[in-house]
């Protein structure tokens, strides 16, 4: 069925800006009109006077289902009638806010929101004779410099190997001092003794940043650049170009020189947080020559402060997960102890599996089941959907295989959602507009590089068959779109899906170089739960 002849409309393919950017009511009061009871839809008015006078509708250009191209959805542009009937939303917006002030429901919504939040994990490793040294080749001549007792000269001399760094924007890698002022060198033009997972660090970030069922899972350290910023030098604010979707964070190695400034600020959903470079490879307490480490998740918002007097040294790495190998194989045999460095702790504390058992064991909660939803955490590296021409196409990244990469806490709900037998899926959130309350929960991240229409989400069913139509409980009385309230179903959200993909192209990342076929995307987690006394959903 198409979105025309599901909404009982007229297809309107006038580009008549007028008349496609007319004011439109709400089918909930134009077609059946309907009254959701806790989840459970029952129809108040069976003929619908808009149908009756549209007619049947024009044929579907795809009734087969076969997948459309994005600039075919521009066909589906529809108009409704305006309704006389009134929309009577005031009764379902009462039964709906009832549900967001359960008390059973604001404990297990407190309990997600007071989840620790780990985003990076921090050390600092004693450098011996062989470690604090590096090796490198400028101008076709090999050189080498010893942390240990590297003098102004020889950072100079380092610092005029390194080329100027770029950054990546949209594809395109860029050089641009307003925005990253420091110096870069090629993994291909160094080499050291120093290997974070020898020395344990991989190790702690593994425990730090994985979920406790991870002890055992590989993970991939990829030398990527040394960096020098000297004085003056800085990058600002960027996350992290995902290199693959498998990429889940970076590493950054600070080696003992002396410097002020260069402080590496993180931000991240209103927390921001600092790595003190300059203090952490301070060699005072304890005593000896150390680098110092900070690992994070690579979306999270970075930047390195201005370096007011000295050269700052950096190693950057890649973190991938790699289940081709366990920690078994990584794991470092005789590692020194990492010594800890400070960073304001984040807050702590969750009572997420009996909040959401309590939630589920309540009559009051969704009596006939429905779906839950929280808004990601984190954002995801998937692999894009490659068109080239017509007849080159990559395979996206399946949402279902990101599941298991999960981080921080949002593994921590996937996991709670698990263990409580409730069937999860992830799925991206598109809205026609920032503002509407209705939108459509897919199943992969569509390249749509058009702007959003009227009757769009309508589409994006016909096209892809699994979505979902769906708005926010309580948002009943918002709804404007042009799709029958019948034929969406209302998601509960726990943790709001605040930024969510537009119509706008997803493939923006900007970071280190530019990556080609990742990107990062923002994703939410479904769970299904039944009705009350048969809430699981996993068979
Ligand atoms: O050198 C550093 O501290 C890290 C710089 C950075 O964020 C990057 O290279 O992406
Ligand atoms: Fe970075």
């Amino acid at each position: 069925m198409n979105l025309c002849s599901r909404l009982g409309m007229q297809n309107s393919t006038s580009s008549h800006p007028g008349e496609a950017n007319a004011p439109h009511s709400r089918s909930l009061g134009a077609s059946p009109r309907t009254l959701r009871s806790h989840g459970r839809l029952t129809t108040l008015n069976k003929k619908s006077p808009l149908s009756a006078e549209s007619g049947p509708p024009p044929p579907h250009p795809r009734r087969n289902g076969s997948k459309h191209d994005a600039g075919e959805l521009q066909q589906y542009k529809c108009r409704s009638k305006q309704s006389s009937v009134p929309p009577d939303t005031r009764l379902l917006t009462t039964m709906t806010t009832a549900l967001h002030r359960l008390p059973a429901f604001t404990n297990f919504q407190d309990a997600v929101k007071g989840i620790q939040r780990v985003s990076y994990c921090t050390g600092a490793i004693p450098l011996d004779a062989d470690t604090s040294t590096i090796f490198y080749r400028t101008d076709g001549k090999p050189y080498y410099i010893d942390f240990a007792k590297a003098s102004s000269e020889d950072l100079k001399v380092l610092a005029e190997s390194c080329q100027p760094a770029t950054f990546g924007v949209n594809k395109q890698d860029v050089f641009d001092e307003t925005y990253r002022k420091a110096g870069k060198m090629d993994a291909a033009n160094f080499a050291t003794q120093f290997h974070p997972s020898a020395c344990g660090v991989v190790d702690a970030i593994r425990d730090a940043m994985l979920p406790a069922q991870d002890t055992d899972r590989g993970i991939k350290i990829e030398m990527y650049k040394l960096n020098v910023y000297g004085p003056g030098a800085f990058f600002k604010a960027h996350v992290d170009t995902p290199r693959s979707d498998t990429m889940f964070g970076s590493l950054v190695v600070v080696l003992p020189t002396v410097h002020e400034g260069g402080s590496l600020v993180f931000r991240h959903r209103g927390t921001e947080w600092t790595f003190d470079t300059a203090h952490a490879i301070s060699t005072t307490s304890p005593p000896g020559l150390r680098a110092a480490f900070v690992a994070f998740f690579g979306d999270v918002e970075h930047e390195v402060a201005v370096v007011t007097s000295g050269y700052r040294v950096t190693l950057t790495y890649n973190l991938y997960y790699d289940d081709t190998r366990t920690r078994r194989q990584d794991q470092a045999k005789t590692a020194p102890p990492l010594i800890p460095v400070a960073i304001p702790p984040t807050p702590r504390g969750s009572d997420l599996e009996p909040t959401l058992s309590a939630l589920l064991t309540d009559p009051n909660f969704l009596p006939e089941g429905g779906l839950v939803g929280f808004g990601l955490f984190y954002k995801y590296a998937f692999r894009v959907k490659y068109i080239y021409r017509i007849d080159y196409i990559t395979k996206p990244t399946p949402l279902s295989g990101i599941e298991k990469s999960l981080k921080g806490s949002d593994a921590a709900v996937h996991d709670v959602c698990k263990t409580l037998q409730l069937k999860t899926s992830l799925k991206t959130l598109y809205r026609t507009n920032k503002s509407a309350a209705e939108f459509c929960l897919a199943d992969e991240v569509l390249s749509l590089h058009f702007p959003a229409e009227y009757g769009l989400l309508g589409s994006l069913k016909d096209m892809y068959r699994d979505a979902i139509l769906a708005y926010g409980y309580g948002d009943e009385a918002k709804l404007e779109g042009d799709i029958d309230i019948s034929e969406m179903q209302p998601v509960l959200w726990v943790a709001e899906a605040g930024e969510v993909n537009s119509f706008e192209p997803a493939y923006i990342a900007y970071g280190n170089e530019p990556g080609l076929d990742c990107a990062y995307t923002q994703l939410c987690l479904i769970a299904k739960v039944g009705p009350f006394g048969k809430r699981a959903t996993i068979k």
